[in-house]
């Protein structure tokens, strides 16, 4: 048999998906002052990373987890690794990392496959989707997944026109949700435990159950598809950080 050939895929921004638990007891025993203090300082990073979005530099999103796994979940896209680790540097060095543990992270790259032809970065559509501004909609949903290598089960031992047919099919199921989930597809080969990152993002929460679950029937989810821990949340804004924190 000969060696399936891998296909080619055009690579944008870095990506860090980076979740932290709050110390709610620490939190709650430092002082007012440190509270407000911690406070002013993380909404002046967000500013400061709000602008890079505005100079279309990167891109961010915090939402607040629902759940036990965390509750902050922070995607951050730019142009290098190297300035994925400067911002978590700038995070972790601040006053309310002090009140913060790190509860997962996830190291990607957004990545488009070439199944269907080959998109040019010069193209406007293939770069609004290599260097994504973030929406901001109500619920995100992260998870991160593998396709299957085992027995007759081995996605990378299938034939291209094959594996193509198969992601053809998958992207009507997507389409399906056009207006309502916008998909953020990563890939980790090298840079993390898993091989891609799904983030999705929705207005309506329900649309991300019905979504993943529809998925589940098309073949190369079925057959391929083996998933990490899921992370869901609600979208947090700048202007509502003093609330949350509020004790
Ligand atoms: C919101 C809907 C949606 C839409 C429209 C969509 C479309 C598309 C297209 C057109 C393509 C192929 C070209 C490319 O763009 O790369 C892909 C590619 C991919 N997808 Fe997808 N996907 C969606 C959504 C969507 C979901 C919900 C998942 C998770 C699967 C599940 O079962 O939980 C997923 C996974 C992937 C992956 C891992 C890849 C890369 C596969 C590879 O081997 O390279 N994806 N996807």
């Amino acid at each position: 048999m000969t060696a399936a050939e891998a296909v080619k895929t055009v690579d944008g921004w870095y990506c860090l998906h980076d979740m932290r638990t709050i110390d709610w007891t620490s939190w709650k025993l430092a002082s007012k002052e440190e509270r407000d203090e911690a406070i002013q300082e993380f909404k002046n990073l967000l500013t400061k990373w709000e602008d890079v979005e505005k100079e279309e530099n990167g891109s961010n999103v915090l939402y607040k987890v629902v759940g036990q796994k965390a509750d902050l979940m922070l995607m951050i896209l730019r142009p290098t690794m190297n300035e994925l680790t400067d911002l978590e540097t700038e995070l972790n060095k601040s006053k309310l990392a002090e009140f913060l543990q790190p509860a997962y992270s996830y190291v990607s790259v957004v990545e488009l496959s070439q199944y269907s032809g080959n998109s040019s970065a010069d193209d406007p559509k293939t770069r609004e989707r290599l260097y994504p501004i973030l929406p901001k909609w109500e619920h995100m949903c992260f998870y991160p997944m593998d396709k299957r290598r085992q027995g007759d089960e081995n996605w990378y031992s299938l034939p291209f026109k094959e594996r193509a047919r198969q992601l053809y099919e998958h992207s009507k199921t997507g389409r399906k949700y056009a207006g309502e989930v916008k998909q953020v597809i990563t890939g980790s080969f090298g840079f993390d435990d898993w091989e891609w990152g799904v983030t999705l993002f929705a207005h309506d929460a329900i649309q991300l159950k019905k979504l993943v679950y529809e998925m589940r029937f098309d073949e190369v989810s079925a057959k391929y598809g083996e998933f990490g821990a899921f992370y869901v949340g609600n979208h947090l804004a700048k202007d509502d950080m003093d609330d949350y924190l509020h004790v």
